[in-house]
């Protein structure tokens, strides 16, 4: 048995390959490298370059290697940019998708984990967010992702297979052991960018809104580790290989903070005041996104290690200094 993991050589996809190898599983990893590394999937994983829209080489995979499930991460993931080419998500995130699935259904895969998004809520009337508000994603990319949704749904209706979705709120941090962290140059990543800020990296930072109804203007959202968020998806695994039902779940602690508490916090641990500018909104960012996030806890088990916004920061911090000291290298 093995576990083939879309999108592996990303950044989430990266830290469940670890985290299975980590608990003894065999890791096949697919991925086209659009915006994943090579040297992000580790030599203990095997490794195929392609696309998960390819149903032949995807049929290949499978029987090769003998693989039991699925962990979905591969998408395009920008929401800006699924506003300007939201044909090329739908094909990528969706159509791409569903071939991925057409042939872990012939193929005889049983279980799928899949990545979905807070984004599937759009702006949510409540918060925290419960599982059961219906979904008004206000993008292409969380569109893109709820039909993906609906797609596990029925094909488990119709051909026996289990899933777990797991909607995440915002990812972030790295490895604690310093292995993978976000290495996309071009992130948007709040986080991301205010270490490269705090590291001179980038001149400065926009804060994009202090309008916003919250507790001192600017967006408040709920940040989970990266670690964290692949032990969730490893535990899920083990619920479905125990004959656990489908499941879709919130991937967050339950906590918001502001932009500018972020800020505060990386200035603090980094021990740099970067400047920052106060900008106008960044269209379709929600004011507010916090987890409704018991159901997670309950039904897996699941046990946060890295709740504390201070470690993640430490984390991601650690890990942009490591990437500049290879690219000096
Ligand atoms: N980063 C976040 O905060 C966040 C939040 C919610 C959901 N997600 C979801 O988590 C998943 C992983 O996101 P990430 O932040 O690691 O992004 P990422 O861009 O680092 O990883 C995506 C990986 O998928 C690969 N890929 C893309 N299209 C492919 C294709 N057609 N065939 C094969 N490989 C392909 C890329 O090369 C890359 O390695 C995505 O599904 C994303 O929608 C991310
Ligand atoms: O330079 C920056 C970058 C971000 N922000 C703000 O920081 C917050 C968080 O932004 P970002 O880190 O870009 O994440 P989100 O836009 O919240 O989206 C993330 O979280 C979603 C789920 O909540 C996922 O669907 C997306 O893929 C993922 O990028 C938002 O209010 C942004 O406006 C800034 O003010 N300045």
């Amino acid at each position: 048995m093995a576990v083939l993991v879309t999108g592996g050589a990303g950044y989430i996809g990266s830290h469940m390959v670890l985290e299975l190898l980590d608990a003894g599983e065999s890791v096949v990893v697919l991925d086209d490298l659009s915006t994943g590394f090579r040297r992000a999937v580790p030599a203990q994983a095997q490794f195929v370059q392609g696309d998960m829209g390819d149903g032949a080489l995807v049929a290949r995979t499978i029987a090769e290697h003998g693989i039991d499930a699925i962990a979905h991460f591969a998408a395009r993931i920008v929401v800006p940019e699924s506003v300007s080419d939201p044909l090329g998500y739908y094909l990528n995130n969706t159509v791409k998708s569903r071939a991925l699935l057409e042939a872990a259904v012939k193929g005889g895969v049983r279980h799928v984990i899949f990545s979905s998004t807070a984004a599937v809520y759009g702006e949510p009337s409540v918060n925290p967010v419960p599982e059961d508000l219906p979904l008004e994603p206000i993008n292409p990319y969380g569109r893109s992702k709820m039909m993906t949704e609906w797609m596990l749904q029925d094909s488990a209706r119709a051909y026996g297979l289990t899933y777990v979705a797991l909607r995440y709120f915002n990812v972030a941090g790295a490895d604690p052991k310093g292995r993978s962290g976000q290495s996309t140059p071009q992130a948007t990543h709040l986080i991301k960018v205010a270490c490269q800020a705090a590291l001179g990296q980038r001149p400065y930072l926009d804060v994009f809104g202090t309008d916003y109804p919250t507790k001192d203007g600017s967006c408040v959202r709920d940040y989970i580790q990266v670690s964290d968020l692949a032990r969730a998806h490893v535990l899920a695994l083990d619920h479905l290989r125990k004959g656990g039902d489908s499941l879709t779940l919130n991937c967050g602690y339950g906590q918001g903070y502001s932009v500018l508490e972020v800020i505060d916090v990386v200035k603090r641990v980094s021990g740099v005041d970067f400047e920052v500018r106060l900008c106008p909104r960044r269209p379709g960012d929600p004011a507010a996104l916090i987890a409704g996030a018991d159901r997670v806890r309950e039904v897996l088990g699941w046990q946060p290690r890295y709740q504390n916004l201070e470690r993640i920061v430490e984390q991601a911090l650690a890990w942009e200094r490591s990437l500049a000291e290879s690219e000096a290298a």
